[in-house]
């Protein structure tokens, strides 16, 4: 319940009480509550009923709100929306304390989000304490400000900034707040007291100019080209999510109505994005995200019983484009970094390269430079005493050994020995070196400064220790790290080879590059996969389908179309055979003005090749429709994920979308592989991977995995159910 004590002679001070990390509107109240549950119905009763109190009382003259432990409010509490809504509504609330006739005045320390802002909002005046974060963030997750910010926000900052805020959810600074006049006040020391001594210095005074409901809306001249112009860049970043989209109507709405209707249409507004899937989708993964760092491992090892080791000095050993990126992630986040390149020709160029991004990097945070934290050198044996290595170097098995066994022998005792491999056997690394126990993989995605995934891969042998290092390690340079098993590929890339299977057996089949990925990019992706392949290079894959033996000729002189017993295609061999290695060569799946070209236009010789390669092969192109296009590239990749929770690779489905989400882009707004599939149904999924399978049954991808029969079987239990039935193999569910 919301307290109030009298402390300073004539001001109130409202508690909001919380006894968690985050102040939700839950946890306003010993128990936490929402504005939805009892419990925060218990705190709005509380808000008001001191309200009235308070503003009956003659002899208290203004009234503060805070919240308790250094946090004022994080907003709702997302977990119980879609409870029942009992007690006094939260709107009402507002309006009543924004019409109270004494000064409310809003302590804001910790953070101000969402609800949280709102209240604020509805004070008149708000007080900041410097390391304080305020923003909407309701936009993240499906929402929008239900609660008045989309009409006061722009009534008080002015249309483009609060648009700004609104559609992306950033958070802001108290001193950007404060440049952009939605806090009156920033502070370093105590905020409460200061906004007492604030709200005793206001008493008595006029409070007509300060109630931001009453305001009229800044209007743009150019109102229309504003918002046309705002709504097309909207929709074309939200690419299908319609959150931003509606924060804009909420937005204008406040221009265009007044403030009662501006409620309105906010209120209209909210409740279809409440109801969406998409807002469903962004709730589920907003907990995905957290619930990662609670890894375990199928050996029984765990997040709260595995203790890290703390970690001052760090190794990187290869300074091609990813271990330029790691060393950046290291030294910013204050490790001392030995980075170590064999060439001193390319220990030159890296040692500049990494300066750049440094300086760069810190120019526009306004960060310190941290340059001093890295030592370059031309010798391994630079990382003797430091207490983690991060190997970087070319994905070659034989190289990687190597360097492992040399590491053994040459770091001190305890050293962790972690790569940076994407796909090769952890284990094997392992066994070169006198710790296999200190071994774990950290794989980093490009670029690896800017990406914030990483799969931490434990292999059989790896201790809980070293699964908790990297992970803590991972954590501090600002990455969302996944505890993965070891496999080839791990969860990202196992889970990508049969979708890009997939893309190359549509175009085998009639379709064009261009139609996949017109498909792919309507559903979310920023990139359709022929993009991908061209950005990061079709001579990568090439590479490893050579040393894997696949690119080879059949009896009759062509390329393969059946490797053991399985379908292939060897169109991306195709095109490396004749130089194009996309973006970087000028030519790819597309066609670039020049090597290095970022721009993908469509490319007559690919069309005329792909007519040749059919005609070759004895293939009569057909029509592909889009769904077929979206099924069979995306529950393939499904399909996998499946496999990968059945074999114990990923702890459960949120391990999985996380790491499409962060490292694939995978659109946010449809949750990831594994929850879309729970979306779709599972057992659609599975009708349709069995039809597709029916068609193609030497396509073992298209294969329906046991655990999705299981579940599908199984009645399709929510996928925050689908644990039980990995952890119980022999559940029939
Ligand atoms: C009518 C309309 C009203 C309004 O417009 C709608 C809203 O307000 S929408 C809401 C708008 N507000 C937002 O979108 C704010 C979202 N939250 C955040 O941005 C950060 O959590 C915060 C900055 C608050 C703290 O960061 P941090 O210190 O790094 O800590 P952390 O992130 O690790 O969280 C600690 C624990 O709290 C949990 N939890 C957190 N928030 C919520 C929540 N709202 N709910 C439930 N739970 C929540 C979180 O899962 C975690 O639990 P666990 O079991 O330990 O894993």
């Amino acid at each position: 319940m919301c307290r109030a004590s009298l402390p300073f002679s004539a001001t109130w001070k409202l508690y909001l009480e919380r006894n968690s990390r985050c102040n939700v509107f839950r946890r306003i109240g010993t128990a936490g509550s929402t504005w939805w549950s009892p419990q925060c119905a218990a705190v709005r009763q509380g808000i008001v009923d001191m309200m009235h109190r308070a503003l009956r009382e003659p002899e208290v003259k203004s009234v503060v709100i805070c919240g308790q432990d250094g946090k004022f409010c994080g907003g709702a509490d997302i977990r119980e929306f879609g409870a029942k809504m009992s007690g006094p509504p939260l709107v009402p609330m507002i309006h009543m304390i924004e019409a109270a006739a004494k000064p409310v005045v809003a302590a804001i320390e910790g953070v101000a989000l969402g609800g949280g802002l709102e209240l604020a909002l509805s004070c008149h005046y708000r007080i900041a304490h410097s390391k304080a974060r305020l923003g909407l963030p309701e936009v993240t997750l499906g929402l929008l400000p239900g609660a008045g910010g989309t009409q006061r926000l722009p009534r008080l900052i002015g249309v483009p900034a609060a648009l700004e805020l609104i559609t992306t959810g950033r958070h802001v600074t108290a001193a950007e707040a404060l440049q952009l006049g939605i806090v009156d006040e920033v502070t370093d020391q105590n905020a409460v007291d200061a906004a007492v001594k604030f709200a005793q210095s206001v008493e008595g005074k006029s409070l007509d100019a300060r109630r931001i409901g009453t305001f009229p809306c800044p209007r743009p001249p150019d109102l229309d080209a504003v918002f046309e112009k705002v709504m097309k860049e909207v929709r074309r970043s939200a690419r299908g999510a319609i959150a931003p989209v509606t924060c804009v109507q909420a937005v204008h709405a406040a221009v265009t109505l007044p403030y009662a209707k501006g409620m309105e249409r906010e209120r209209e507004l909210f409740s279809t994005l409440f109801t969406s899937g998409q807002a469903r989708a962004l709730q589920y993964y907003f907990f995905a995200q957290r619930a990662v760092s609670r890894w375990s491992t199928p050996s029984g090892a765990r997040w709260d019983t595995s203790k890290p080791r703390p970690v001052r000095k760090a190794a990187v050993i290869g300074l091609g484009t990813m271990g330029r990126g790691i060393s950046v992630s290291l030294a910013q986040a204050g490790f001392s970094v030995v980075a170590v390149e064999t060439q001193e020709k390319q220990l030159l160029e890296a040692k500049q390269a990494v300066s750049g991004m440094l300086e760069r990097d810190a120019k526009r945070r306004g960060a310190p430079l941290a340059h001093g934290n890295i030592k370059y050198s031309c010798s391994l044996k630079a990382a003797a005493d430091v207490d983690l290595v991060i190997e970087a170097v070319f994905e070659d098995m034989a190289l990687k050994k190597a360097i492992f066994r040399q590491l053994s022998a040459i770091c001190k005792p305890g050293t962790f020995l972690c790569s940076n491999t994407s796909a090769l056997d952890i284990d094997e690394l392992a066994s070169q070196t006198q710790s296999p126990e200190l071994v774990v993989g950290m794989h980093f995605f490009a670029p690896a400064h800017v990406m914030k995934l990483l799969e931490v891969v434990y292999g059989p042998r790896s201790s809980p220790e070293a699964v908790a290092t990297a992970m803590q390690m991972g954590k501090k340079i600002g990455k969302v790290s996944v505890a993965v098993g070891n496999c080839r590929g791990f969860v990202g890339n196992r889970m990508l080879k049969p979708y890009l299977e997939q893309a190359f057996f549509l175009l085998e089949e009639g379709a064009t590059p261009e139609q996949v990925d017109q498909v792919l990019e309507e559903f979310g992706f920023p990139m359709g996969v022929f993009k991908v392949s061209d950005l990061s290079g079709l001579d990568v894959g090439w590479k490893v389908r050579k040393a894997d033996g696949l690119v080879v000729p059949d009896s009759t002189g062509k390329s393969a179309r059946i490797q053991g017993g399985r379908r292939y295609s060897p169109l991306g061999d195709l095109l490396c055979e004749q130089g194009r290695f996309g973006q970087k060569t000028g030519r790819g799946w597309y066609q670039y003005d020049k090597p290095g070209g970022r721009v993908a236009k469509s490319d007559p010789w690919l069309h005329r090749f792909l007519e040749e390669y059919r005609a070759r092969h004895g293939l009569v192109a057909r029509r592909i429709d889009q769904q077929e296009v979206l099924e069979r590239c995306l529950y393939a990749l499904i399909n996998e994920g499946f496999q990968i929770l059945q074999d114990g690779i990923a702890a459960g489905p949120e391990d999985i979308d996380v790491i499409y989400v962060l490292g694939y882009g995978w659109p946010r707004h449809r949750g990831g592989p594994m929850f879309f599939a729970d979306m779709v149904g599972l057992d659609k999924v599975l009708d349709r991977l069995e039809r597709y399978h029916q068609l193609h049954p030497d396509v073992p991808g298209l294969k329906p995995c046991s655990l999705l029969r299981k579940l599908a079987a199984g009645g399709c239990p929510p996928i925050h159910r689908w644990r039980e039935v990995i952890q119980k193999p022999h559940s029939q569910l």
